[in-house]
């Protein structure tokens, strides 16, 4: 089955999201590729019509964000436009205020999963904004730095408000914060499809990377049960688990429930929530790090036990 590329645009408040979205949407479309555009505005009503004059499908979910009060929405937004057969790429542009580990478990829901190929985060940084970052709370401030710290290909935007000079160090600063991204000093957000296609070239370096000590890519793990398993085996799989892994969503069969029941795990506390009718078993895992062929061999252990 074909699976549709996934991008995420991440970025602070006005850092150039939309500006970017713009510029890839112009070649998308010269590059013939069909994309849809998922856009989340926090109690913006405004859009920007250009999207539609050019035909491209576009959802748009406002007055929240994805991550927290949207979430059950992403999905349904996800699944219309994934009914288009000719589609190649979604890109999610999120708003300033999102985690981008959220967003991305906002997404990856366990029905959607095995169509979707999350390609990635794409940060845009407001140079200005950067600079005098002081000046912000420090929770906008960790804000910036997730955004940083989880971006596959940062733009360093707004190269026209600042000098060389500062540019250069800002780009030091930042290299410093998350070696494994590619990033690009930009003026209003120009950028081309090739360099978003080489942020994900090097998955085998990244990984050696990671014994070195540098950030990892979130990745996501799709398992998919055949058989109903014991909670307590279930249970005790957890807890050997990584702390790298964030996020665990999915529809799991446990031997005591007639019906599948809905799987949530964040920060150590997983949650059971059983479902009116028969789901399909398929359960997603979001994390950095992750030894994919490890977990699957796991959880294979647990279904071949029960
Ligand atoms: N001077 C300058 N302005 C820029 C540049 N890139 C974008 N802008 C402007 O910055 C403002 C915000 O850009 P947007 O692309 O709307 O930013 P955004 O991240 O989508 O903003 P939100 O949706 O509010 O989060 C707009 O007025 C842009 O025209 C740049 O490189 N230099």
């Amino acid at each position: 089955m074909k699976k549709i590329d996934v991008f995420i645009l991440s970025g602070f408040l006005g850092s150039g999201k939309t500006t970017l979205l713009g510029n890839i949407i112009k070649q998308e479309k010269a590059a013939e590729r069909r994309i849809a555009v998922l856009m989340n505005e926090l109690g913006r009503i405004s859009l920007d019509s250009y999207l539609i004059e050019e035909g491209i499908p576009l959802k748009e979910l406002y007055d929240g964000c994805i991550c927290c009060t949207l979430q059950d929405k992403v999905e349904v937004q996800l699944h219309d436009l994934l009914a288009d057969p000719n589609l190649d790429a979604i890109y999610i542009e999120t708003t300033g205020a999102a985690h981008p580990v959220e967003v991305l478990d906002a997404i990856m829901s366990p029905l959607l999963a095995d169509k979707l190929n999350y390609k990635g985060i794409l940060t845009v940084v407001d140079l200005l904004r950067w600079s005098s970052r002081d000046t912000l709370s420090p929770q906008i401030r960790q804000l910036l730095l997730e955004q940083i710290y989880h971006a596959d290909l940062i733009l360093l935007n707004k190269t026209d408000l600042v000098s060389e000079l500062e540019a250069a160090q800002r780009l030091f600063e930042i290299q410093s914060l998350n070696s494994k991204a590619s990033i690009l000093l930009t003026k209003n957000a120009e950028m081309s499809l090739k360099q978003i296609s080489q942020m994900n070239l090097h998955p085998k370096e990244e990984h050696s990377m990671a014994n070195m000590g540098h950030q990892l890519k979130l990745q996501t793990i799709l398992y998919e049960f055949t058989n109903e398993i014991s909670q307590t085996s279930f249970e005790d799989w957890i807890k050997e688990l990584p702390q790298t892994v964030y996020r665990m969503k999915g529809f799991i069969q446990l031997k005591q429930y007639q019906k599948p029941v809905l799987f949530q795990y964040s920060y150590g506390t997983p949650l059971y929530m059983p479902q009116e009718m028969k789901l399909p078993l398929k359960l997603v895992i979001i994390g950095e790090e992750l030894d994919t062929e490890r977990i699957h061999q796991n959880l294979q252990k647990i279904e071949n036990q029960s």
